[in-house]
């Protein structure tokens, strides 16, 4: 900025304003992207999963090395979340699980690769109320799993197998570098997406961290590579989204252990007391009716990202699960 205020004083006046216009002011941004950690974090033990973690998976994440000048198939795969165990009962409603499938010609092996939950999606999307500590207590990462085989009915019964394009092993292989890196610096499921309104041109507040988004970042990285990926059919994912004005912004843990905020982190507890795991049917009820009452009539919604909290002034209308298309790269 100096050289340029010396040298050439309009370019050092554009850039400085610039500056000061892209200064870290938190509640200016209309749009927080997931943060990324130099190393993906322990699991506390208290987290526990209903199904094991990829259970096919190499205990270390490791991936095969494809011969350079393999070609390698590249396949769209999506089916009904939990699917394994209840069919298409959420298909019927477009809650879509999204993963790619890869087809080696050289060995004529197929694999599967698919990012999710290590503690299944009801963790991610709230927190557990643990004794002795203060704050809620998050079991929220999620990770890349890859495994032998393509299991073509889970795929295609109640959801597609689709070829969208080829890539030869060198790229393969570059791509799998690159997923080991995402998989230790991208670490936590986020459900949400939190939009300002359900309009074409709404601000996009926060952006859901899930196993589509993965999909998409792969995607993008095999077309950096030079790939040509396309689709005979429409490419829809799905995208639950909340509505509200601009989120403010409310700190840390620290919330939790500070007098000054005292009221607010019981009200943020007793916000997510309600959507408590192991609740009889009789409670369910009770607190879906204290969850719409601080979601609509309250308008507001006690949201978590990159490990701080936010306010959600919500907005009609409140809440939506969406099946929508968004065109490969
Ligand atoms: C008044 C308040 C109402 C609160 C309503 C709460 C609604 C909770 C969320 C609804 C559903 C959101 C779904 C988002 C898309 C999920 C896509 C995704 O990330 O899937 C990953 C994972 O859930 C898939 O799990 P499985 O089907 O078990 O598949 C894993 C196997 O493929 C492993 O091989």
């Amino acid at each position: 900025i100096i050289h340029y205020s010396i040298h050439k004083p309009g370019v050092g006046i554009f850039v400085l304003f610039l500056f000061l216009e892209l200064r870290n002011d938190r509640n200016e941004y209309c749009y927080l992207a997931r943060m990324r950690l130099d190393r993906r974090p322990d699991v506390d033990p208290y987290c526990q999963a209903l199904f094991p973690f990829c259970p096919s998976g190499d205990p270390d994440g490791r991936m095969p090395v494809m011969r350079d000048s393999d070609l390698v198939s590249v396949f769209r795969l999506q089916t009904p979340v939990w699917e394994f165990r209840y069919g298409d009962v959420l298909g019927k409603f477009h809650i879509m699980h999204d993963a790619i499938g890869f087809g080696s010609a050289k060995t004529g092996r197929n694999f599967t690769m698919e990012w999710y939950e290590l503690f299944q999606l009801g963790n991610c999307t709230f927190p557990h109320e643990r004794a002795g500590v203060s704050a809620p207590f998050w079991c929220n990462q999620g990770a890349a799993c890859f495994y032998d085989e393509i299991d073509d009915v889970h795929w295609k019964q109640n959801g597609s197998l689709e070829k969208i394009g080829e890539i030869s092993g060198e790229m393969f292989n570059e791509m799998a570098r690159w997923v080991q890196e995402d998989n230790e610096t991208g670490v936590y499921y986020e459900t949400w997406t939190v939009k300002s309104d359900a309009g074409a041109n709404a601000t996009t507040w926060f952006e859901s961290y899930d196993c589509s988004q993965f999909v998409h970042r792969t995607y993008k990285k095999l077309l950096d590579m030079g790939a040509d990926l396309s689709s005979q059919t429409p490419t829809s994912y799905t995208k639950i989204y909340l509505y509200s004005g601009e989120p403010l912004h409310l700190g840390d843990d620290s919330i939790f252990q500070q007098s000054s905020t005292r009221d607010l982190a019981t009200d943020i507890k007793k916000f997510y007391h309600s959507f408590r795991s192991h609740q009889s049917v009789v409670e369910v009820i009770e607190s879906l009716l204290e969850a719409l009452e601080k979601m609509v009539l309250e308008k507001t919604f006690y949201f978590y990202y990159n490990s701080e909290y936010w306010k959600l002034p919500m907005k009609y209308p409140y809440i939506k699960i969406n099946y929508e298309e968004i065109p490969l790269p």
